[in-house]
């Protein structure tokens, strides 16, 4: 499994700079500094903010000790995700627009409750596409767990509440629903979300218990957008942020908070079914700027 210093190579590329051994940011030019975060996808606000407390120093703290600490407050208290024992099952639906690692999340959830010793069912509700849940069957017979499936045409919300109906049979402890991919722009797919909720509630009341984006981070700022969108239409719960490995856009986690309040539970930091693992803050912004002497990041 990648680690968080492998998984941000190529954000680091540009803001590793800052702290590289080669550029000491103490004695940077602050446009320079500025350049650097926003090429990263810092929001522009925090950027300015960053720039105007660099700009003038102070005998307290290091730039490297004051931009860390403004990192890491932008990020905010970390949210330990945790399967919940009742209601039983907890029902857990992934959104997304199209590609941004949905199936593979799913896939990976399911084999995470399997470690703490829970019985997932993986439920595959894409009946847009003609074998639109086939990829997430596969994964089910490669973890080895339940699988509840529609077949094109068929209706999401009337597959989803199968599969609900179908875990309380076989007391599955997880269900994990994986939704078409859609783009937050298209009314009619966006409309099928809520319809969805309320079918898995009618069998299950209170479910979904969790709503969770899934947000490509080779999007940058664009997938701020399209959570926001997304959250209009079914609250969010959570966040999942994917394929944080190959992103040089890594920086607008730090528009997260402020702009969708809604925690950073999960990141992948690649395809396999173990690259999940929870969002941890502190590792994250020293991966991204801490010194660590890590010779690829210059
Ligand atoms: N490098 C990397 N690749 C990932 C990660 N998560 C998913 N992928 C890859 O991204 C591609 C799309 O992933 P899927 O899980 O099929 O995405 P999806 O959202 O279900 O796609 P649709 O159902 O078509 O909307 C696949 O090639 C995955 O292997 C990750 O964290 N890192």
């Amino acid at each position: 499994m990648a680690g968080w210093l492998g998984a941000l190579k190529k954000t680091r590329s540009i803001i590793g700079k800052v702290f590289s051994a080669k550029t000491n940011i103490e004695e940077m030019e602050v446009e320079e500094i500025e350049e650097i975060l926003l090429r990263s996808d810092v929001p522009a606000r925090l950027t300015m903010e960053i720039v105007d407390e660099l700009e003038y120093p102070t005998r307290k703290a290091s730039r490297r000790e004051r931009l860390t600490a403004m990192l890491l407050k932008e990020l905010g208290e970390a949210k330990t995700f945790v399967w919940q024992a009742e209601p039983k099952p907890h029902v857990i639906m992934l959104l997304g627009v199209n590609g941004s690692g949905k199936t593979t999340t799913a896939a990976k959830l399911a084999k995470r409750a399997q470690g703490q010793g829970l019985k997932p069912m993986l439920c595959g509700s894409d009946t847009f596409r003609a074998a639109g849940s086939s990829q997430l069957k596969l994964w089910s017979e490669k973890v080895g767990c339940d699988f509840v499936g529609g077949e094109m045409g068929h209706d999401a919300a009337g597959v989803a509440f199968n599969a609900v109906d179908s875990a309380l049979e076989k007391n599955c402890d997880v269900v994990l629903v994986d939704t078409a991919g859609r783009m937050h722009t298209k009314t009619p797919l966006m409309d099928e979300l809520p319809k969805m909720c309320r079918s898995m509630n009618k069998r299950l009341e209170g479910s979904p218990h969790d709503v969770w984006m899934v947000l490509d981070a080779s999007l940058g700022q664009n997938a701020i957008i399209q959570a926001k969108q997304f959250n209009e239409v079914v609250p969010l719960t959570g966040i999942v942020v994917t394929k944080l490995d190959g992103s040089s856009k890594a920086g607008f986690l730090f528009s997260v908070r402020t702009e969708l309040n809604v925690p950073i539970l999960f990141t992948g930091l690649g395809e396999g079914e173990g690259d999940l693992v929870p969002f941890d803050a502190v590792a994250f912004v020293d991966a991204l700027f801490g010194d660590t002497g890590d010779p690829e990041s210059e």
